[in-house]
């Protein structure tokens, strides 16, 4: 008997927080519990990877690509998984409705749904699609880097490389971790 059934389970915080670690992590614990599953990233998230989703530590799992929301759902209609993982679900394609009402038909079907995303911005708008999934998860984590500047908790991924453009795929190079206070003496 699976302990796990249709549980929504979301990471969140900011850019090396360690949320994709923590979805790696849990895809791992479920197939060794036996849970058959299965994991899936936005196609335009090609940052280390097409078909791996990849932390900045380098450790990896296999995953499919998907442009949007329909294509998971044309999936789960020919396989049955039990639990299924999606990282960076702030660039999954399609609307923010759709995307939440596929997810509560996973859930409803006893499928169980690991996401990880971002909850802000750089600018420190929140991802709709993480706004609309925090309050209707049963399990909530929100991790925190460390602040480059402090060493304290990072609140936010600074964006140091310029241009106002929101999607802006990258790692170190154009972006680090703060905390509040160092976010607002930078901005
Ligand atoms: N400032 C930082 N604070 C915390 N971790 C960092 C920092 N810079 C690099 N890292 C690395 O990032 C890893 C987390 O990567 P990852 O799980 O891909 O995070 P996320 O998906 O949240 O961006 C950490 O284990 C650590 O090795
Ligand atoms: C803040 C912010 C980030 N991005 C991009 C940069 C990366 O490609 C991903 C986040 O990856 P991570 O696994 O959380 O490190 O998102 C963006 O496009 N716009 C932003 O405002
Ligand atoms: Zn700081």
């Amino acid at each position: 008997m699976h302990q796990y059934s249709g549980k929504l389970i979301v990471h969140t915080g900011s850019m090396f927080s360690g949320k994709t670690s923590n979805l790696e992590n849990d895809v791992k614990r479920f197939k060794i519990a036996g849970y058959n599953t299965v994991a899936f990233k936005p196609a335009i998230e090609n940052r280390y990877s097409e078909s791996q989703i990849v932390t900045h530590d380098h450790t990896s799992i296999n995953a499919i690509s998907v442009k949007n929301i329909e294509e998971i759902n044309e999936y789960l209609s020919e396989f049955n998984p039990n639990v299924i993982a999606i990282d960076e679900i702030q660039f999954l394609g399609g609307k923010i409705d759709d995307i939440v009402e596929s997810i509560n038909g996973f859930l409803k079907k006893g499928i169980t749904v690991v996401v990880a995303g971002l909850d802000m911005d750089y600018t420190g708008k929140p991802f709709e699609i993480v706004k609309e999934l925090m309050p209707i998860s049963d399990y909530l984590y929100k991790h925190h880097a460390v602040c480059v500047k402090c060493g304290g908790d990072a609140w936010i991924s600074h964006r140091k490389s310029g241009g106002k453009e929101r999607i802006k795929i990258g790692a170190d190079k154009d972006y680090e971790p703060l905390c509040r206070k160092c976010f607002l003496r930078e901005k």
